[in-house]
C-alpha cells in the first residue's frame, strides 16, 4: 500500500507548512498567516457542501474535500474533519423530498445517513491508504469533564496513529436540550478541545457577506479583526439542507476566538486554496489572550445546574470590576444545584450577565442570600462565586 503522503506529494512539493501564497491580490494578515502556518487544524464542512436534495451525498465533491485534507496532512498538520451531512444523506434513501423538522424523523434520517457518511469519507481516504476514525459526540460529553477527556485521548490518539477523526453530533441519541445546535458550535468546541491552531469552516458561500447574499447586492467582509468590525452585519438564516445559517457561524467563530483559535470561512468547492494558505473568504482573528482552559468551559461548554438573581451593585461588582460575587448580593436562587456546579448569574431583570462556578449548594445559598460577610457563620465567608471561576458574558 503507498504511504499515505505519496499521491499528493507531487501537488505540494515545492511548498513548505505554512507559506501564505496569498491571492486575488490581498495583503496576508497576521490572522491569516496564522491560518496558513497552523499545525493543527478542525476542517468543518457543512450540509450544503456535501448533499443536495435530491442527490444526497454528493462523492466527487467529497472526494475534491478529502484531497485538499490530505494536501495539507502531507504538508505537515494534523486534521480533524467535522462533517456535516448524516441527515442530509438519510434523506433521498428513506424516500423523504425535504429536510424533517420533527427530531424523531431528523434522528431517522441521521441513523441511515451516518453510516453511508463514514463510509464515504472511509472510502474517499482510502485513496490515500489513510485510515478514517469516526467519533459521535453529544454536549454531554463535552460539558463533562470525564467524557471531555475521553474525546480528547481518542482524538489525540487517532491522531498520533495518523489516522483522520471524522466527527459528528450523535444525533441519534442527542435530545432537543442535550444538542450541540450546530455543528460550526461543535467543531469551535473540538477545536479548543485538540487545542486547534486553526479552524476552517467550509460551506456553500464563500465568506461572510454584510447581508445574506441570497436576497441581493452584499458586500464580502476578508477579514473580521473586532466584535466592531461586525456592526451593522446581518447574519441571516441557512439552506434548505444547513442548520444554524450564518449566525451559528458568527457565533462559532466568536467562541473560537475565545479559545484564541483564528477561523476561516470560505467556500467548499475552495477547500484546496483555503487549506492551501491562499487569501480567499473571511478571516477572523483569535482574541488576543485566549481565556484558560477553565473558564472557557465554564463560558461555553458546562451546562448550567441553575441561576442567582443578583442586586445591581452586584452586577457592576461582578461585570464591570471584575470582583467575586458575595451573598450579600444575591437576591434569589433558582433550581438546585451543588457546590462545584456552574450556574447562570441574572440581573434584576433575570437577563444572564456571567456564568460562574458555585461555592456552595443552593439549599445553603438560599439562607445567604442578602447577609454581609460578617453576619455569616465562619465556614460561609468564602464569595458565593469566586472571581476566578467567574465569566461576564
Ligand atoms: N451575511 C451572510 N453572509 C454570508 N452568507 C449568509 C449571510 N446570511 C445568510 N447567509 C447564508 O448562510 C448560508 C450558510 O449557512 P448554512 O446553510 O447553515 O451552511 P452549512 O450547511 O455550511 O452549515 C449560505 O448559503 C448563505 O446564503
Ligand atoms: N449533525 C447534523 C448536522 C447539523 C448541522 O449543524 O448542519 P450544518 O449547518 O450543515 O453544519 C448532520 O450530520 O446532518
Amino acid at each position: 500500500m503507498p504511504g499515505a503522503c505519496d499521491a499528493v506529494w507531487r501537488t505540494t512539493r515545492g511548498r513548505t507548512r505554512g507559506e501564505c501564497v496569498g491571492g486575488r491580490g490581498r495583503a496576508v494578515s497576521a490572522t491569516r498567516e496564522a491560518i496558513a502556518g497552523a499545525h493543527s487544524i478542525v476542517v468543518k464542512i457543512g450540509s450544503s457542501a456535501l448533499t443536495s436534495l435530491v442527490g444526497g451525498l454528493d462523492m466527487d465533491r467529497l472526494d475534491a474535500l478529502a484531497d485538499a485534507i490530505e494536501s495539507r496532512m502531507c504538508a505537515g498538520s494534523d486534521v480533524v474533519v467535522v462533517s456535516s451531512g448524516a441527515v442530509g444523506a438519510g434523506l433521498a434513501p428513506l424516500g423523504l423530498g425535504r429536510r424533517p423538522r420533527d427530531l424523531a424523523t431528523k434522528q431517522a434520517a441521521a441513523s441511515v445517513g451516518q453510516l453511508a457518511l463514514a463510509h464515504a469519507w472511509g472510502t474517499s481516504f482510502a485513496r490515500y491508504g489513510r485510515t478514517v476514525g469516526q467519533v459521535l459526540l453529544t454536549a454531554d460529553d463535552i460539558a463533562r469533564r470525564t467524557q471531555h477527556r475521553n474525546a480528547q485521548r481518542t482524538l489525540d490518539r487517532l491522531r498520533a496513529l495518523h489516522a483522520v477523526a471524522v466527527v459528528n453530533e450523535n444525533d441519534t441519541v442527542a435530545t432537543a436540550e442535550l444538542r450541540f445546535g450546530d455543528n460550526d458550535r461543535l467543531a469551535a468546541l473540538v477545536a479548543h478541545l485538540v487545542g486547534a491552531e486553526a479552524l476552517i469552516l467550509l460551506s456553500d458561500v464563500d465568506g461572510l457577506y454584510d447581508g445574506d447574499p441570497r436576497k441581493g447586492h452584499a458586500t464580502l467582509i476578508p477579514e473580521v479583526r473586532s466584535p466592531e468590525d461586525l456592526d451593522g452585519v446581518v447574519a441571516g438564516a441557512g439552506g434548505a439542507l444547513g442548520t444554524g445559517g450564518m449566525a451559528s457561524k458568527l457565533s462559532a467563530a466568536r467562541l473560537a476566538a475565545d479559545a484564541g483559535v483564528p477561523v476561516l470561512l470560505a467556500a467548499a468547492s475552495e477547500a484546496s486554496a483555503a487549506l492551501a494558505g491562499a487569501s480567499v473568504g473571511t478571516a477572523f482573528a483569535a482574541r488576543p489572550t485566549r481565556l484558560s482552559a477553565r473558564r472557557f468551559w465554564v463560558r461555553h461548554a458546562a451546562d448550567e445546574q441553575g441561576s442567582l438573581q443578583l442586586d445591581d451593585g452586584a452586577v457592576r461588582a461582578v461585570v464591570a470590576d471584575r470582583r467575586s460575587l458575595l451573598a450579600a448580593g444575591v437576591t434569589t436562587v433558582h433550581g438546585r444545584f451543588h457546590g462545584g456546579d456552574v450556574v447562570a448569574l441574572l440581573d434584576p431583570h433575570g437577563q444572564p450577565v456571567a456564568r460562574g462556578v458555585v461555592g456552595y449548594d443552593s439549599a445553603e445559598i438560599s439562607v445567604m442570600t442578602g447577609r454581609s460577610t460578617l453576619e455569616l457563620p465562619p465556614d460561609m465567608r468564602r464569595p458565593i462565586v469566586h472571581a476566578d471561576d467567574l465569566v461576564p458574558l
